[in-house]
């Protein structure tokens, strides 16, 4: 069978799956109720099964990292996205609450696999002067799938049911299984068509398809490399304080934090945090690209963690003391865009660690977001513990600008890993 040779439609298959999973991550909110109803969960017990998918999801990157770059990332959505597939449909006809659990446990495990996947098929496709412009695509593909599984996946309930829901998940999952079961290989195939396939191919030379190594040595190697290196731990770093509050935020306190401080109501609230959130959409992209035309991750970063620095600043000190509305919205908006700019520590820690090490490498760096989350999260709650007030969601939020002032700093410590790689190609 022919394979594709595109490397945009390749990774698009891979971000099929991303979305996928990225859908899983936020579908619990929407059929809480009905889920409570039907099988008469409890408030602890909606969490938990929200949080199967978190904890499985982070633990296991390394592990997904390392059968990445042994197994190479065909084979490990293949068998990620059987998993969704498989969960997904436990999860539709599960009788008991503990089926429900095993089946998300199932589908956070499928889901982990794409994540480290879908960045070693962007570093055996695509230049290293593309690849933080489709990384910061690959995060807002993610996102679309988070924003499918609010008001969309609330209708397609309200007409399936929740596990009817969740048999159409199971049936859009074989779509990418499919395709890359019959069409898609790891690197490019050495065959090609077009003038330009052939051309760029010469210029990843080393990336033409061939099988991938699978020594146990060279895993311990891997995770030595990852681990010694203090240029993965500073990325991990920024990460976990970035990325910390940029879930704990939109996912959790934001909506709260705006509701007291800003004396509006909840609803005016969420709306605030979609202005959030499409600064994080446009931003992803446009910081990617960026970067890429300037060939620097570090300058690009630091210089977006300025300005994050900056915003949390006036939202959470200044603005609170102008009650300005018109001045909060684009304040959200450059907040939430530079907010994502630590998607270029996935890229940055790629440049600087062997490419055979890139799944080891993105699976290391990606748990720090996860851990960050569930820190900032409970240090938030702690500020909540006597009382919810103004003053109580102000202290609360002053973590956010405490992690940003940190990975502002710790961004002077990163090291420059893109010129290297341009050279070596040119
Ligand atoms: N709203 C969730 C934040 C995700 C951060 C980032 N865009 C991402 O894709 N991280 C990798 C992952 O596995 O989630």
């Amino acid at each position: 069978m022919k394979k594709i040779s595109s490397k945009y439609v390749v990774w698009l298959v891979f971000g099929l799956a991303f979305m996928i999973g990225f859908f899983h991550r936020y579908s619990i909110g929407i059929i809480a109720d009905p889920l409570r109803e039907d099988l008469l969960l409890s408030t602890a017990g909606i969490s938990l099964l929200s949080s199967m998918y978190f904890y499985t999801y982070g633990f296991l990157q390394i592990p997904c990292g390392i059968m990445v770059d042994a197994q190479g990332p065909r084979r490990v959505v293949l068998m990620g996205m059987s998993a969704v597939f498989i969960g997904s449909i436990f999860f539709a006809l599960s009788p008991t609450p503990f089926l429900l659990y095993i089946a998300r446990a199932l589908i956070g495990f499928g889901a982990a696999t794409v994540f480290t996947s879908i960045f070693k098929i962007q570093a055996l496709w695509f230049k290293p002067t593309e690849f933080a412009t489709i990384a910061g695509m690959t995060a807002v593909i993610g996102n679309v799938g988070g924003m499918l599984a609010t008001a969309p996946f609330y209708h397609l309930t309200n007409a399936l049911g929740w596990r009817g829901g969740h048999l159409i998940l199971a049936i859009i999952t074989v779509i990418p299984i499919l395709i890359i079961y019959g069409w898609i290989t790891d690197r490019p195939p050495a065959e090609t068509d077009t003038k330009e396939d052939k051309e760029e191919h010469k210029n990843l030379e080393k990336n033409i398809e061939k099988p991938p190594q699978k020594q146990p040595q060279k895993i311990t190697e891997g995770l030595k490399v990852v681990v010694s290196n203090p240029y993965a731990w500073v990325n991990a770093v920024i990460l976990f304080m970035v990325f910390g509050s940029y879930m704990s935020f939109s996912g959790l306190w934001g909506p709260h934090f705006l509701r007291y401080v800003y004396e509006i109501p909840l609803e005016q609230a969420a709306n605030l945090i979609m202005i959030y959130m499409a600064g994080v959409l446009i931003g992803s992209p446009a910081i990617g690209m960026i970067s890429d035309r300037l060939q620097k991750r570090k300058r690009v970063l630091q210089a977006a963690l300025f300005l994050l620095v900056a915003g949390w600043a006036t939202m959470i000190l200044i603005l609170p003391v102008f009650q300005k509305m018109w001045l909060l919205m684009p304040v959200l908006f450059i907040t939430g865009a530079v907010s994502i700019s630590p998607m270029l520590c996935f890229t940055n820690t790629k440049e600087l660690i062997p490419q055979e090490y890139t799944g080891i490498a993105t699976g290391f760096v990606n748990m720090a977001p996860f851990f960050g989350t569930s820190v900032i999260n409970s240090l938030f709650a702690w500020f909540l513990r006597t009382e919810e007030t103004a003053a109580t969601y102000q202290a609360g939020a002053l973590l956010f600008l405490l992690a940003a002032i940190i990975g502002f700093t710790a961004s002077f410590f990163m090291k420059e890993g893109l010129e290297a790689k341009v050279s070596k190609i040119h």
